[in-house]
């Protein structure tokens, strides 16, 4: 998380009384992410997680994220659960923006997954997806192919200032993208950001994932691709095939992918590359004056992207055929 949302401990308290879990001790916001505000809160009870809602965040898909929490946790997933209210509401408001008090889950994110903590993260992930199949609610993805030109515009001609040649490598893998995003995989409930750090492990199994966010409704082998590229490349740029291996090997001991979904991973594994440099450079030539946020590097997706440009199938990516 971020902070770009300050509240005042006065401000917080009063909030506070509105709901059964104790009195303020303490709490403070978490540098953390880059899209919404959160603060951890310790009352009398134990230690919660606030969460402000902020701009990428539409009101209207608040009761989609906080249901889906729900019924994972219901299904046996460890996710944060929201807090209800006295009045039983588990929305509210604070500091004028939308806010959810969830559960604090134990556990700590890696910064340098191994192979173990890929393989046990492809596990979560079917998990996710099978809880998931019957969450009754839908939300489309707003980024996903159709959203990628928006952002583009948005940003595109001030691209050549983060890289040369930035904006003429993204409006060619765009159009490429454009012309051949699958039609028809496998689709539900999907996480879509599921990087290192909104997974906590304890001893080095999955205790928990955090962040609903971005969830939507989408193809379930994008998720897998959104994952490939967030935990199995090196700090150095290297894919690499044994972290890979293992992530798809976790995944498909719970959930085997289909043929359709093996042909199309190049494909997902690229447009999920863009639509994440889109995103970092978006927010890397926006950043709002005062806030407590750190932005990320569009261009190590850059880099990702190439990498996925010379993939021929996914075994390259470690898939037993
Ligand atoms: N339920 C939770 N339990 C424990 N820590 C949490 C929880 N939710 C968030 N955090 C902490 O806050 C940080 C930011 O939260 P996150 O939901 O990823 O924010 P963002 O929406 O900005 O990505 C996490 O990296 C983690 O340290
Ligand atoms: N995971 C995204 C940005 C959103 O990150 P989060 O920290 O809010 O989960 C990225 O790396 O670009």
């Amino acid at each position: 998380m971020a902070v770009y949302t300050d509240v005042s401990p006065a401000e917080l308290g009063t909030f506070l009384s509105g709901y059964d879990i104790g009195t303020l001790t303490s709490f403070h916001g978490i540098a953390e992410g880059v899209e919404n505000s959160n603060f951890l809160v310790q009352t009398t009870t134990g230690s919660y997680i606030l969460t402000l809602y902020e701009k990428r965040v539409k009101t209207g898909d608040l009761p989609f994220f906080i249901g889906l929490m729900q019924h994972l946790a219901a299904r046996g997933l460890s996710c944060p659960q929201p807090v209800a209210a006295r009045s039983g509401a588990m929305l509210a408001q604070i500091a004028d923006r939308p806010a959810a008090m969830v559960t604090f889950l134990p556990g700590v994110s890696v910064r340098r997954p191994t192979a173990q903590h890929c393989a046990e993260l492809g596990h979560g992930l079917a998990q996710l997806h099978l809880a998931g199949a019957d969450f009754p609610m839908r939300r489309a993805n707003a980024l996903s192919v159709a959203g990628w030109r928006p952002l583009f515009e948005a940003a595109g001609s001030q691209a050549d200032d983060v890289a040369p040649g930035l904006a003429a490598t993204i409006a060619e893998e765009l159009g490429r993208l454009e012309a051949s995003w699958p039609a028809d995989l496998p689709s539900g409930v999907i996480h879509a950001d599921l990087f290192p750090d909104n997974a906590f492990f304890l001893d080095d199994r999955l205790s928990g994932i955090i962040d609903f966010y971005f969830a939507c409704t989408d193809f379930l082998a994008y998720d897998v691709a959104v994952c490939l590229n967030a935990w199995c490349f090196e700090a150095d740029g290297a894919y690499n095939v044994t972290k890979g291996r293992a992530l798809l090997a976790g995944y498909e001991a719970l959930r085997p992918l289909s043929p359709a979904e093996k042909a199309a991973l190049p494909r997902l594994a690229r447009g999920a590359a863009l639509r994440f440099l889109l995103t970092r450079l978006v927010d890397w030539l926006n950043v709002p004056e005062g806030a407590l946020v750190r932005p990320k590097d569009p261009l190590e997706y850059l880099r990702k992207l190439r990498f996925h440009r010379a993939v021929d199938s996914a075994q390259d990516y470690g898939l037993v055929a």
